[in-house]
C-alpha cells in the first residue's frame, strides 16, 4: 500500500501537449479512475507514473520519495510499480501457475502466494491450465493475480476491460475490484467509459485536453459536476435554458430550484442542467404538469430513455425504470415534473477544480 502523488506534471510529444499540468493524488488503499475521452492523455499519464516515459515537468511521489521530476527518472523495475495492460499479455507457452509466479521470489512462491491472488480473482483450482484454454475473462483475472502477486505498491490498469463483452466485463470487472480491496491495494485505472469509472472507483479524476478537470467521488462527480463539460461527459444532461430567479429559476419545465457546484453566483444569462432520471414521465392529463411529446424510446433493459420535445420545441430527456411495464409510445403525449435542484454554473469553461465532500475515511465502497 502506498499514497501516489502526482503534482503539475508536463509531458509533450513535439508540437503535441500530453499533459498540461496534472495533478493527481491516489490515497493508499484506494481506486481512482482517470477517466477521459480518447487522446486526453490517459495512458500517458499511466506510463509516466510506471516509469515508460520522462515527465518534462513536474514531480511524481511514491509514498512521498520522488520517483519522477524532470533529469529523475526512477527506472520502472526499481518502482515496483504494475501494469495490467488492456490485454492481458500472459506468457503463452507458460501454465497460470507459470506466469503468477514470474516475478515472485523463491519464498512467496512456496508460501502460497499464487493460490492466494489466484483465489482473490475467483480462479482457485486453475493453477495448471494454459493461457490458450482459458477464456478472455480468465485471461485477465491471471492477469490481475500475476500484477497483485509481489505485493507491488500500486497497480495501474489500462483499460482491463475494453476487449471483454458487455456481460462478462461486469462481471470481471466485479471480481477485479473485489481482488484489489481485499489485498489492499492502491490502484489507477484508465478507461473512457463513464459507467466503467463511476462503478468501480473510489475517486474518479476526469481527464480533458491534458489536465485533470475534476476528481472527486463518483457520486460528487456525477452529482455535482465542476463544469457543463463534465456534466456531459460523465453522464446524460439535459440542458434547459433559463431565467435565473434569486436562488431559482423560470424554465420550459417551469420554476426550478437552482444550486451551484462552487456556491459562486450562476453564470447568466443561464441555462441549468438536470439528470434524466430527475425528470418524471406522468400521464399528459395529470394537474399542474407541463406535457411534451415522445421523439425516441430507448430501450436498455432495466431503464430505458425517453427522447422528448416540449410544445416549445425543448429537446428533454427523462430516464424511466420498469420501462417494459410503460410502453410509452413514440408520437403521444406525456406529463412531465421535476424533481430536485436544478445546477447551474459559475463558468463555461474547464479549469481545474476538485470536488470533495465530507469523508468517513473507509477506503472502499462496500
Ligand atoms: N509516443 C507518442 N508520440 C507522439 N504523440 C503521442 C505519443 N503518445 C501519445 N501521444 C499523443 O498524446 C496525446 C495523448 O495521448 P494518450 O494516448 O495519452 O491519450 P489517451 O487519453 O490515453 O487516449 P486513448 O483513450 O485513445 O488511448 C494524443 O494526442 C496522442 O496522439
Amino acid at each position: 500500500m502506498a499514497e501516489l502523488r502526482v503534482t503539475a506534471v508536463h509531458k509533450s510529444f513535439g508540437e503535441v501537449r500530453a499533459m498540461r499540468g496534472v495533478d493527481l493524488t491516489v490515497r493508499s488503499g484506494t481506486l481512482t479512475a482517470v477517466l477521459g475521452p480518447s487522446g486526453s492523455g490517459k495512458t500517458t499519464l499511466l506510463r509516466c507514473i510506471a516509469g515508460f516515459e520522462p515527465v518534462d515537468a513536474g514531480e511524481i511521489r511514491l509514498d512521498g520519495h520522488r520517483i519522477a521530476a524532470p533529469g529523475r527518472t526512477v527506472p520502472p523495475e526499481r518502482r515496483r510499480i504494475a501494469v495490467v495492460p488492456q490485454e492481458g499479455a500472459l506468457f503463452p507457452h507458460l501454465t497460470v501457475r507459470g506466469n503468477v509466479a514470474y516475478g515472485l521470489d523463491r519464498h512467496s512462491r512456496r508460501t502460497g502466494r499464487i493460490e492466494t491472488v489466484l483465489a482473490l480473482v475467483g480462479l482457485a483450482g486453475c493453477e495448471d491450465r494454459m493461457p490458450h484454454h482459458l477464456s478472455g475473462g480468465q485471461q485477465q483475472r491471471v492477469a490481475v493475480a500475476r500484477a497483485l502477486a509481489p505485493h507491488p505498491p500500486v497497480v495501474l490498469l489500462d483499460e482491463p476491460f475494453s476487449a471483454l463483452d458487455a456481460a462478462l466485463r461486469a462481471e470481471v470487472r466485479e471480481d477485479v475490484r473485489g481482488a484489489l480491496r481485499a489485498d489492499g491495494a492502491t490502484a489507477v485505472l484508465v478507461t473512457h467509459d463513464q459507467a466503467e469509472a463511476l462503478s468501480i472507483a473510489d475517486e474518479v479524476a476526469v481527464m480533458h485536453d491534458g489536465r485533470i478537470v475534476q476528481s472527486g467521488p463518483p457520486d460528487v462527480v456525477y452529482g455535482a459536476p465542476a463544469d457543463p463539460w463534465v456534466a456531459g461527459f460523465v453522464g446524460e444532461a439535459v440542458w434547459l435554458p433559463a431565467e435565473l430567479t434569486g436562488d431559482g429559476a423560470r424554465t420550459p419545465l417551469g420554476p426550478v430550484q437552482v444550486v451551484t457546484t462552487d456556491g459562486r453566483p450562476p453564470y447568466a444569462p443561464g441555462r441549468v442542467l438536470l439528470r434524466p432520471e430527475q425528470i418524471e414521465v406522468v400521464p399528459a392529463d395529470s394537474a399542474a404538469v407541463i406535457t411534451a411529446t415522445v421523439v425516441r424510446r430507448d430501450f436498455r433493459g432495466h431503464d430505458a430513455l425517453l427522447a422528448l420535445r416540449l410544445t416549445d420545441g425543448t429537446p428533454i430527456t427523462a430516464r424511466i425504470f420498469n420501462p417494459a411495464s410503460v410502453p410509452h409510445l413514440v408520437g403521444s403525449e406525456v406529463g412531465l415534473r421535476v424533481h430536485g435542484a436544478a445546477r447551474a454554473f459559475s463558468r463555461t469553461v474547464q479549469s481545474p477544480a476538485v470536488a470533495t465532500r465530507p469523508r468517513g475515511g473507509g477506503a472502499w465502497p462496500g
